[in-house]
């Protein structure tokens, strides 16, 4: 009895003496590391963003408001880009009176154009570059949404679809990619969607534009890596924004509902805070979901089959929805 006691003492001391020489300087050790690589990385990324010129489209509302709040508190030096010049410049205002108390933080430039009309864009890529000299970063994030059925969905409404979430944010990247290849530097990024991932009913025009989004991006990626140009593609969740109220119906009128899923959505906020930090740590791709939409991403590229009769239900259950 006495022996096995005094055994199990040795045992305990051992242990304490492993724990004290050994776990514990271990785990404080990994913590210390922990903590000085953040702060490395928080320190390169305040020197990233600290005065780059940043373009981001779409900035009258929603994902682009926020994201031009996020890097104008970051230092950088902002063109806020939209269609409404009245909102850009109340926007402008707001950063500078929010922020007027705090050094190194620049007074945001406005430009207006359409995102549909090429030639504006051409225009607008110009201005920024006279205005500015050239852009360090650019962020592709205005977009409008879908809803309808395919049969009944007119061509004008697909193209118009694709000319603002597609054919615009590519031709403002094509307008600026050749001052970046000059100076071998740039960061261009798409804010595209989960459904740049997967399709789901009743959303093709929407789901085609950004796929092709995807598409484009990864591949102007591999293209410009030789230039030392940054491509980061972010595909958000749901966000609690504007995109279901402004999104277009198969008669090309305004849909005009706040959906749950919207309402229920990320903040636009915190989604802005994930795309600062994606884009100051030059990530390639982030995706920015909930469980559902990343599970659905997953079954979509392990279990198409599964996910094909998914969708195929939800689609049934939607229509069944609407008859009723
Ligand atoms: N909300 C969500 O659930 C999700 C959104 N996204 C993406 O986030 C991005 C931002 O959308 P979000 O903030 O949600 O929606 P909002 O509707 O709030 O914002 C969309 C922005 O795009 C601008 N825009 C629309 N059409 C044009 C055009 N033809 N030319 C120029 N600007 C235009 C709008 O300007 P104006 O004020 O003039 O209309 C507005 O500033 C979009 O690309 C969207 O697809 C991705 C995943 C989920
Ligand atoms: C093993 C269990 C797997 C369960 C997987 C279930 C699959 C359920 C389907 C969920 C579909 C999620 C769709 C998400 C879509 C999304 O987040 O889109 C973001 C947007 O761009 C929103 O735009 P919208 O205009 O559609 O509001």
């Amino acid at each position: 009895m006495g022996l096995i006691s005094l055994r199990k003492t040795a045992e305990k001391g051992r242990l304490m003496d492993l724990t004290s020489t050994v776990i514990i300087p271990l785990l404080f050790g990994s913590l210390g590391l922990f903590a000085l690589f953040r702060l490395l990385q928080w320190m390169r990324m305040r020197t990233y963003l600290q005065g780059a010129v940043v373009v981001v489209t779409g900035a009258t509302s929603g994902l682009g408001k926020e994201c031009a709040k996020a890097f104008h508190a970051a230092g950088s030096r902002l063109v806020l880009c939209g269609r409404d010049s009245e909102k850009l410049k109340d926007l402008a205002q707001e950063l500078t009176t929010m922020t007027n108390h705090r050094k190194n933080l620049h007074e945001p430039h406005t430009v207006v154009f359409d995102l549909s009309d090429t030639k504006s864009i051409l225009n607008a890529a110009e201005l920024i570059l006279k205005h500015s000299g050239h852009v360090d970063i650019l962020i592709n994030n205005a977009g409008i949404s879908y809803r309808g059925t395919i049969i009944d969905t007119g061509l004008d409404v697909d193209k118009k679809v694709m000319e603002t979430n597609y054919f615009g944010p590519i031709a403002l990247t094509k307008a600026l990619l050749p001052s970046m290849i000059k100076r071998r530097q740039g960061h261009i990024v798409a804010i595209s969607s989960v459904q740049g991932k997967i399709s789901i009913p009743f959303r093709s025009a929407y789901a085609a534009s950004k796929h092709a989004t995807q598409a484009f991006f990864d591949c102007l990626r591999a293209e410009v890596e030789q230039y030392e140009i940054d491509v980061t593609v972010i595909s958000p969740g749901y966000i609690q924004t504007n995109l279901s109220l402004n999104a277009v119906t198969a008669d090309g009128s305004r849909y005009g509902v706040m959906d749950k899923n919207t309402a229920e959505g990320q903040t636009a906020a915190e989604v802005a805070q994930v795309v600062l930090s994606a884009v100051g740590q030059k990530k390639k791709e982030v995706l920015v979901a909930g469980l559902m939409p990343s599970l659905a991403v997953y079954l979509r590229n392990l279990f198409p089959k599964l996910f094909f009769n998914l969708m195929a239900a939800r689609a049934k259950k939607e229509r069944k929805a609407k008859d009723s």
